[in-house]
């Protein structure tokens, strides 16, 4: 469980990017964060995670304030999927997942048979066991994701963050990828994700967050935040919220 209450964040002087966010995600939530480019998303995972002090505000997960933590004891409570990383070495992706065990490796005896058999499983449940043995660095945008996704698995944490974590999948991956978070909530895992498809908020997330111009303007369920109105007030006036079979749908104008 994940709380945030009353976080400002500056990168400089007192211009804030986000300004008294607070939610709650609870044990087994996944929760969408939702919010046009440029609003603070990327900016509030950073926080989470511990890789930018808050101005103002705490964060707490499971009762413990991590704004108080360092980065590494912040690791063993919440893996986080970035929407890039490019490692200056070319790993094996193996060894990229592996690194997901860190914050379980026990000073200098380095990985165990235990990390070792984590990392194979994560790559196994998210479907890049044949990539095992390839440089990182050779992969494709996508392939990569799913590579980033398996390291956050492997870290096996209680919250996990992933910042749009489906931006480069094909259809198949990107469903994969929602059916295996939905597992993981299943499991008590508490799931925290951006994503810039209101028609994904609407149909895999438990809450959606929406953030405009810093501010949470709205919190709660899909179908009741995710409305013509919160989507005009972000975007302006180009899509409509139909229904087929009772499930909403996200329709641009020009359609
Ligand atoms: N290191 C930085 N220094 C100064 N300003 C930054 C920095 N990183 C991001 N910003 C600014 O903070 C604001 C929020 O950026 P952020 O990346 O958090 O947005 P986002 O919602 O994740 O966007 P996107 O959907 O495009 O990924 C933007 O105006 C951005 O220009």
């Amino acid at each position: 469980m994940i709380e945030i209450k009353n976080l400002h964040f500056a990168y400089s002087g007192d211009r804030y990017i986000l300004e008294d966010i607070s939610f709650k995600v609870g044990r087994g939530e996944l929760c969408g964060i939702f919010g046009p480019n440029g609003v603070g998303k990327s900016t509030l995972f950073k926080c989470i995670i511990g890789f930018l002090k808050p101005k103002i505000g705490k964060i707490y997960v499971d009762g413990r304030d991590i704004t108080k933590m360092s980065i590494e004891n912040i690791a063993k409570l919440i893996a986080y999927v970035p929407q890039e990383h490019r490692p200056p070495f070319p790993y094996l992706v193996k060894e990229i997942v592996l690194m997901g065990r860190t914050p379980h490796l026990g000073g200098i005896f380095g990985p165990k048979k235990i990390d070792m058999d984590k990392a194979i499983e994560a790559m196994e449940v998210v479907g890049i066991s044949h990539l095992a043995e390839r440089p990182y660095t050779e992969l494709s945008g996508g392939q990569r994701q799913l590579v980033l996704l398996a390291r956050a698995l492997a870290q096996e944490t209680g919250v996990m963050v992933l910042d749009e974590p489906t931006s480069a999948l094909d259809f198949r991956n990107q469903l994969k990828i929602w059916n295996t978070l939905k597992r993981l909530t299943e499991d008590g895992i508490s799931v925290v994700v951006s994503v810039h498809d209101p028609n994904h908020m609407l149909w895999f997330c438990d809450r959606v967050i929406v953030l405009h111009r810093g501010k949470i303007i709205a919190n709660g369920k899909p179908y009741e935040v995710i409305t013509e109105d919160v989507l005009n007030t972000l975007y302006g006036n180009i899509c409509r919220i139909k229904e087929l079979d009772s499930i909403k749908i996200v329709i641009p104008d020009i359609v």
